[in-house]
């Protein structure tokens, strides 16, 4: 069986926390078995460790989420990357022939693909094995882990049920985020929420491809990509195949989707600089800045403060966050990359329309920026912390604490960290967004080799 897990989304819900460059799932807010941190990404793949299931699993991504992946897992986790962020049916098509046409995965070969962020027991994972002989003995088209629902919500999708037999559940329909008053209707019929796990051999979601008139090879797919249509899995495939088995998952299951929700999976009442005081009640601060946040008196409150805002709720309101950020756009003011992360400390536009914005930049030991330039920006550099290899136009020099470097635009420049370095950048001109970038080399070793080969 192959595994596809599916990071993709922006989790606008756990705002302002997450960001466009920043998912919920790297949010390193639970605790692992160790008692340190760790995001939801980093659980799950552990737990498909514990079951022996890591060997056999792909990530599939979009584009900005790899630097966070590897960062987090490694730099040898295998990775599916969407060209832009689509929504759950191009990535699993993506994903099918990725494993059809790149990897030659035979046909019959069942896959199932996982979401990234459940929060369950390891027990969960041994039922999504047992996925594979259900397949093959009833061949059905797909196969679901269903849970118990709890409440009528209109969040999940309903694998409702035909005949529930000892082993498994043969599915009348799904039906995906049906309303408050359906959802009723759906309980009464004894129909389980849908987990987000989608079992099928290959060939069934391959044979719906050239159904379709798409691609099936990996490449075609790709350049066609923009052509797929933004819709999830469950609407554009589930909603639509007859033939579909299920099993009931009875331990451990919660949705992490929701700051009410996450706050009662979190292992302390504050995370980052906080207080609270005794009489408060089941109240949780989540603060990522350097300034410490106070809470007295409240009960049901989250607070969640980064540099990208700040967010008071009451805990059952939480999820209206994303109805009251639509239409809000800023640019994520804390990103993390595959060198380390930074963060964007000041930024101004003045009258005759040039802009400044100014960045702490920290790249850990060993790694280094991309060789890169800008179009429509210079940049001064002072290193406040560490050593490093400094190349401008093709010039290497060392830098260390105190240097101030300067970096006017179309300069090509990189840096690679000797011991862990830290800068304030300081950007001057206009359009000043991480887009304008144009990288020249991603690796050190090509841009020693580059530089030698130039200064020869
Ligand atoms: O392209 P990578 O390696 O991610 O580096 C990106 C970084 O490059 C530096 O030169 C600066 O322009 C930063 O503002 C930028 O975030």
């Amino acid at each position: 069986m192959k595994i596809v897990l599916l990071s993709g989304g922006s989790g606008k819900r756990l705002w302002p926390l997450s960001n466009d460059a920043r998912s919920k799932q790297f949010l390193k807010v639970l605790e692992n078995r160790e008692g340190l941190n760790a995001s939801m990404v980093e659980r799950v793949w552990t737990q498909l460790k514990n079951v022996k299931l890591d060997q056999s699993a792909i990530i599939a991504t979009s584009y900005s989420q790899v630097d966070m992946i590897t960062n987090q897992l490694g730099q040898n986790v295998p990775l599916i990357v969407e060209p832009e962020r689509r929504d759950t049916f191009p990535a699993i098509a993506l994903a099918a022939v990725y494993l059809y046409s790149v990897q030659n995965v035979s046909l019959e070969e069942i896959v199932s693909v996982l979401p990234v962020d459940p929060f369950v027991d390891d027990a969960f994972f041994r039922k999504v094995k047992e996925l594979e002989p259900l397949l093959e003995k009833t061949n059905a088209e797909l196969g679901l882990i269903g849970v118990k629902p709890t409440y009528p919500s209109s969040k999940y999708g309903y694998i409702v049920p035909l005949k529930t037999k000892s082993t498994h559940v043969d599915v009348s329909h799904f039906q995906e985020k049906p309303s408050e008053e359906k959802a009723e209707d759906l309980l009464a019929m004894n129909a389980l929420w849908n987990t987000g796990v989608f079992a099928f051999k290959l060939d069934t979601v391959i044979e719906l491809l050239v159904e379709k008139g798409l691609p099936i090879k990996y490449e075609e797919l790709l350049n066609r990509y923009d052509e797929l249509p933004k819709i999830s899995f469950d609407y554009e495939v589930v909603e639509k195949l007859h033939h579909i088995v299920a099993l009931t998952y009875q331990g451990y299951w919660k949705d992490l989707g929701t700051w009410n929700t996450l706050t009662e999976e979190m292992a302390t009442n504050i995370l980052g600089k906080g207080m609270i005081s005794s009489d408060s009640k089941n109240t949780h601060i989540v603060n990522e800045l350097d300034i410490p946040v106070a809470a007295l008196g409240l009960k049901d409150i989250v607070i969640a403060a980064s540099p990208d805002g700040i967010l008071v709720t009451e805990k059952t309101a939480s999820p209206r966050i994303k109805e009251l950020l639509k239409g809000f756009d800023q640019r994520p003011m804390f990103e993390e990359r595959r060198w380390g992360w930074y963060q964007v400390i000041d930024s101004a536009t003045y009258g005759d329309g040039q802009e400044m914005l100014t960045k702490r930049i920290s790249i850990s030991a060993g790694k280094n920026l991309s060789y890169q330039y800008h179009e429509s920006r210079n940049e001064v550099w002072t290193v406040v912390k560490g050593e490093g290899d400094f190349v401008l136009d093709d010039k290497i020099i060392p830098v260390r604490a105190g240097d101030v470097l300067r970096i006017p635009a179309r300069a090509k420049h990189g840096v690679k960290a000797v011991s862990d370095l830290e800068f304030i950048e300081v950007q001057t001109g206009f359009n000043l967004v991480e887009e304008d970038n144009y990288r020249v080399f991603e690796f050190w070793e090509d841009i020693i080799d580059h530089c030698s080969v130039v200064r020869k």
